[in-house]
């Protein structure tokens, strides 16, 4: 009988120190869009993933962790996902997503979180210069552009690992409503929408094509307005619907392309928060511009052409983000 029992498996010394090793991707906030970005992560094992939150929520991270990690048999993914609350585990992460924060609630404005979120990003940032000295940092907290810049102050990296998720996001809802409007698949929308994340983001007609033909032949200009309205308010449009917080299937799996774009140097071309500089004239502020991005992070910002109403719509984004830097940087001076 004994014979028939197969041994346990045991792998020559030489397949256990494989030198090829998994990206390692930490997700900090294990909360709403947090756990959803470990995921869309782990689904399309991107890498294996450390889900990090506060000593406060004690047993939680590790609870979400295991609970994914139990779907990997039925999805067929190798991820490995641990959840925990120190940065020990996180030490040495190629990719982190900063979901740390409040979101908000209905009523409030995303300026509204300011306060509260950057306080918590510096703490954050803090930790993450000490365990991850080298990682492709990604800022989803909001008010997005103003914790984007405020992470990139406190960890000192260069200004191609910091980045900010909206613009991937943003123009996703955009390309949903207008295949929406028009009974076409969403794939064969391109669109894109530069500027701040917030009331103030700028589409660009002439970025946005339905299989290639421009949009404006399809749909008139009072009708795109309507539509470019509505993605202006897209993340209030979840918050009133939701009542308990804010959107997160979407967001979520902005941020998974964005890890992706990293972990397999794909090149994307993805708006995303970048710090410009000289860059669209903007002098050393995150916000939305179409950048190239890879396994170094942001790889490159591509400066368009604007029109001069695109241009003046694009600078009063900017100068609104510059009016909540200012103010961030005034409160935590305080
Ligand atoms: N940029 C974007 O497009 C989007 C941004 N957001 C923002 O993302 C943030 C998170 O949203 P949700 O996941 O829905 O909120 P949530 O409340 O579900 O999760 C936030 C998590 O962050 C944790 N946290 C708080 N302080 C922390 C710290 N110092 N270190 C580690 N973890 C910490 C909390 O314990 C909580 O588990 C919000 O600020 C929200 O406004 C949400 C959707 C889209
Ligand atoms: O609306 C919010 O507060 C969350 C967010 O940024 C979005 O969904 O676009």
């Amino acid at each position: 009988m004994g014979a028939c029992i197969a041994k346990a498996f045991s792998p020559p010394s030489s397949f256990q120190e494989s030198t090829m090793r998994r990206a390692k991707i930490t997700v900090i906030g294990a909360g709403n869009v947090g756990a959803t970005c470990a995921h869309w992560c782990a689904a399309a094992e991107l890498g294996d993933i450390v889900l990090l939150d506060i000593p406060q929520t004690e047993d939680m991270p590790a609870g979400k962790a295991l609970d994914l990690m139990q779907s990997s048999p039925i999805m067929g993914f190798d991820s490995k996902i641990v959840g925990t609350t120190s940065y020990d585990d996180a030490a040495d992460s190629d990719v982190i997503v900063v979901t740390a924060g409040i979101p908000r609630k209905p009523g409030m404005s995303r300026d509204d979180l300011l306060s509260t979120n950057a306080r918590i990003i510096t703490s954050v940032g803090e930790e993450i210069k000490k365990s991850s000295p080298n990682a492709v940092v990604i800022v989803v907290s909001n008010p997005l552009d103003a914790m984007v810049q405020q992470m990139w102050k406190v960890t000192g990296f260069d200004r191609s690992k910091v980045c900010g998720q909206a613009g991937v996001l943003d123009t996703a809802r955009y390309r949903t409503f207008l295949a929406m409007e028009l009974g076409v698949s969403v794939e064969d929308i391109s669109a894109l929408l530069m500027g701040g994340h917030g009331d103030t983001m700028v589409p660009i007609p002439s970025c946005t094509s339905v299989g290639g033909i421009p949009v404006t032949q399809l749909i008139d200009p009072a009708r795109l307005e309507e539509i470019v309205e509505r993605t202006r308010k897209g993340g209030a449009e979840i918050v009133s619907l939701l009542k308990t917080g804010s959107a997160y299937y979407a967001p979520a799996a902005a941020c998974a392309q964005m890890v992706e774009a990293v972990v397999k140097d794909k090149k994307r071309c993805i708006p995303v928060a970048a710090l410009c500089e000289s860059e669209y004239g903007v002098g050393g502020y995150y916000v939305g511009v179409p950048v190239i991005m890879g396994s170094a992070g942001v790889e490159k910002v591509i400066e368009l052409n604007l029109t001069e109403s695109e241009t003046a719509d694009f600078q009063k984004s900017v100068d609104a983000v510059k009016g909540l830097v200012a103010t961030m940087d005034e409160l935590l001076a305080g």
